[in-house]
């Protein structure tokens, strides 16, 4: 079976790579949520041109420092939709791709606003194991994953590195109790979050773990940054309030590190 593909549009991207033009992006940041796609394009590249809004999922093609084209795309919430939107974009000819993220913590030490750099991920997630057996490793990429902690530093941006907890869903999977409409959490997942806690992970989010054994075994580079939305050790709830100023820091370690990429033309 052929693996050249990179001509055809592919059915969700809806985009080939001969509609980037003469660009040929290789670095991709790629948000959860569409707003934050559009944002970035808005607020950090240049000539931003939206390419596709199929299905919501906004993918926009731009500049950063007036030179080095970035594809920022939008992965949907959790793994099947991350793992349809990453295929597509290798696809096209990405090679990096960093997602940018929210997530909620679950140590003490770990506040509303601060800035989780994953450097692997429990992978607890269905379309993982459609791509790699259970056991095969989620990390993320070490040199990567150095330069997002190192532009973390220089922002003075507060910042944790460290395992994530990557599942499938946002109230059972993260033993959500009070804030779910489902009466019976399953007795596995009754106290995960402690199990997790005790076992050094820092934080719960949905897709990290997919995105990285992908990696592992297409053979490119992705890293991951999210901002904590929530305290999961006090309360269950997202802080709206603090959401925008949390992404707006983990946006600017990302566009710092792919623009020192550039400079020394790794991506
Ligand atoms: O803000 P995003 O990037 O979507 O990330 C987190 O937010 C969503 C849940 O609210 C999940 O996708 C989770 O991983
Ligand atoms: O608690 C949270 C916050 C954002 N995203 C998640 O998956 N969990």
């Amino acid at each position: 079976m052929s693996n050249n593909l990179s001509h055809q549009k592919p059915y969700h991207l809806n985009f080939s790579s001969e509609d980037l033009g003469t660009a040929k992006p290789t670095i991709t940041l790629l948000s959860g949520e569409p707003e934050r796609s559009r944002y970035i394009a808005e607020t950090y590249l240049q000539n931003a041109r939206l390419l596709s809004d199929y299905r919501g999922l906004n993918s926009y093609l731009g500049y950063l420092d007036n030179s080095t084209p970035i594809l920022l795309a939008t992965s949907g919430m959790g793994a099947p939709s991350l793992s349809i939107v990453v295929n597509e974009l290798i696809q096209v000819g990405i090679k990096t791709i960093i997602r940018i993220g929210t997530c909620g913590a679950i140590q003490n030490r770990i506040k509303i606003g601060d800035i989780i750099i994953s450097q692997a991920a429990l992978c607890r997630q269905g379309a993982a194991n459609d791509i790699a057996p259970p056991e095969y490793p989620a990390v993320a990429d070490p040199f990567l994953t150095v330069a997002l902690v190192k532009s973390a530093q220089f922002l003075g941006v507060n910042y944790h590195l460290g395992i994530t907890a990557s599942v499938d869903s946002f109230y059972e999977g993260q033993e959500r109790i009070v804030s779910s409409a489902n009466p019976y959490l399953q007795r596995h997942l009754e106290g995960i979050t402690e199990e997790y806690r005790r076992l050094n992970i820092l934080n719960y989010e949905m897709e990290a773990g997919t995105l990285f054994k992908m990696a592992g075994v297409y053979g490119f580079t992705a890293a991951c940054i999210c901002a904590v939305i929530a305290e999961r050790n006090k309360e269950e709830g997202i802080s709206l309030e603090s959401k925008q100023q949390a992404i707006e820091k983990a946006i600017q370690v990302a566009i710092l590190t792919v623009s020192n990429l550039s400079l020394s033309s790794i991506d």
